[in-house]
């Protein structure tokens, strides 16, 4: 916990499932039942899915209550201007892909990238991964291409495409859970290990600073720190565990309500959605009557919703109202992913609106999901200099404004994939079938993402 010691002990109070139906009743909990819901996993059979959640209700949850706070106080550093939230992992985990290699990896390339950003910019960065439940996906079509039920994440269905694959399976749901419990358990070890210890840093990933131009870079910063580590110890400062040990949030899209009711938990008299430390609500299902929104708003979680280009003021207005009554700094973040094309256009009455408001928000830069296009060879894929200029974009918005441009969320894998354009590399559409392995939506590569982090870290200090 580098960034932000405590001497007082969190609360370690136990959770527990609502005791009846009159306790989730007094949480609102089930209220979402009778909404109108968007991408609504086709269940064949909803007794099994019955089933399968009354499992889920007795079950361990993923995360602890005490850390859920923990993560919204330190959100609230970030709503303050006093710290960056970084936001990053796989567009779609899979129970294939769930594996010790593929963790360390995206959890490394993370690290590298929070390193990169705290070092270059002075600030302390709040780290949650897109991981242990990131198993569910939101999708444009309710057919693929080949005219089969579309992929819609391993907690549905499979990607395998054929018929009988794509049916939704509700068991599918057990699986997600042991898989996010087994990737949280084994995240956990190697952090509390020393994964993040800031003396290793130039042992994260000697290969990248091998072969990238950013690696030098890298190593220069690396450099750097381990001077400032030696200038702390020579004075007698050194707190050693802060410097060996960092906290990684888990988070997911809460798309699956099915799932994140069933690992909800009260704890003192609060109802958490104990799934991940933070939940958000993606572009397709934010209506405000709808179910999603109704089913966050009840839960004490920090909780984030992405907005579209078509997003209005009157909307976040109500949004803030209905998530964030009590106005408490990082419980809500709002996540723009707009397109570097109209994030200038879009971006700027939203943030007014907020800021004239005194709404308290988290803003985040999602720069993946509105630069989406097919390339010339047939592959969805996203150009990395289209990311950075809606990351300049949301920037320059935000200067203008005098807000603080509080995070960036990001489609990232610690793998050397080949589903985004450009960057140092300079993939080009012909070298997309070299490894273009996402189950759903193009990652930045490890050395994509670190790119992206030192021109971050340069707007940060900009
Ligand atoms: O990750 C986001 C969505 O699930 C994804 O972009 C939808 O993709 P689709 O338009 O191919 O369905
Ligand atoms: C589906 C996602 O994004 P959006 O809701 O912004 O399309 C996502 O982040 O996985």
């Amino acid at each position: 916990m580098r960034e932000w010691h405590t001497t007082t002990a969190p609360r370690m109070s136990a959770s527990r499932p609502a005791l009846d139906k009159s306790e989730a009743e007094s949480f609102g909990l089930d209220n979402w039942r009778d909404l109108p819901r968007a991408q609504m996993p086709p269940w064949p059979d909803y007794s099994e899915v019955e089933r399968v959640c009354a499992v889920l209700e007795s079950v361990p949850s993923i995360v602890a209550p005490y850390e859920v706070d923990q993560l919204q106080q330190r959100l609230a550093q970030v709503c303050e201007g006093k710290a960056f939230l970084l936001q990053g992992g796989d567009c779609a985990e899979t129970f294939d892909d769930n594996t010790e290699t593929h963790l360390l990896a995206n959890a490394r390339t993370l690290l590298q990238m929070a390193v990169v950003l705290t070092y270059g910019a002075s600030l302390p960065v709040v780290k949650v991964s897109r991981v242990a439940g990131q198993y569910t996906k939101p999708r444009s079509a309710a057919l693929d291409a080949l005219g089969l039920p579309a992929y819609r994440g391993d907690m549905i269905n499979s990607l395998e495409p054929t018929a009988e694959a794509r049916v939704a399976d509700p068991q599918r749901m057990i699986r997600a859970y042991a898989n996010a419990a087994a990737a949280m358990n084994m995240l956990r070890a190697y952090l509390g290990g020393g994964l993040g210890d800031l003396h290793a840093v130039h042992d994260w990933n000697r290969d990248f600073v091998r072969t990238s131009a950013f690696g030098e870079r890298y190593e220069a910063i690396a450099r750097e720190i381990d001077r400032a580590l030696a200038f702390i110890k020579a004075c007698g400062m050194t707190d050693e565990e802060a410097l060996r040990t960092v906290t990684l949030y888990c988070s997911h899209e809460a798309l699956a309500l099915e799932y994140d009711r069933a690992l909800t938990r009260v704890s003192d008299g609060r109802a958490y959605g104990l799934s991940g430390h933070f939940l958000w609500i993606g572009e397709r299902t934010r209506e405000l009557d709808g179910a999603h929104i109704d089913f966050i708003s009840r839960i004490a979680n920090p909780i984030g919703v992405k907005l579209g280009a078509g997003t209005t003021p009157a909307y976040v207005k109500q949004l803030c109202e209905m998530l964030n009554p009590g106005n408490v700094p990082g419980k809500l973040t709002l996540i723009s992913r707009m397109g570097n094309q109209l994030v200038r256009d879009k971006l700027p009455a939203l943030v007014e609106q907020v800021r004239d408001s005194g709404a308290k928000v988290v803003w985040q830069c999602d720069p993946m999901h509105g630069n989406t296009h097919e390339s010339s060879n047939g592959y969805k894929t996203r150009h990395f200099d289209r990311i950075v200029d809606e990351v300049l974009g949301y920037f320059e918005v935000h200067k203008m404004a005098g807000t603080h441009p509080g995070g960036i969320h990001i489609e990232l894998t610690g793998e050397d994939v080949t589903e985004c354009l450009g960057g140092a590399q300079a993939i080009v559409d012909s070298d997309l079938p070299g490894r273009y392995e996402t189950a759903c939506d193009p990652r930045l590569n490890t050395q994509q993402s670190l790119e992206l982090a030192f021109l971050v870290a340069e707007m940060l200090r900009g």
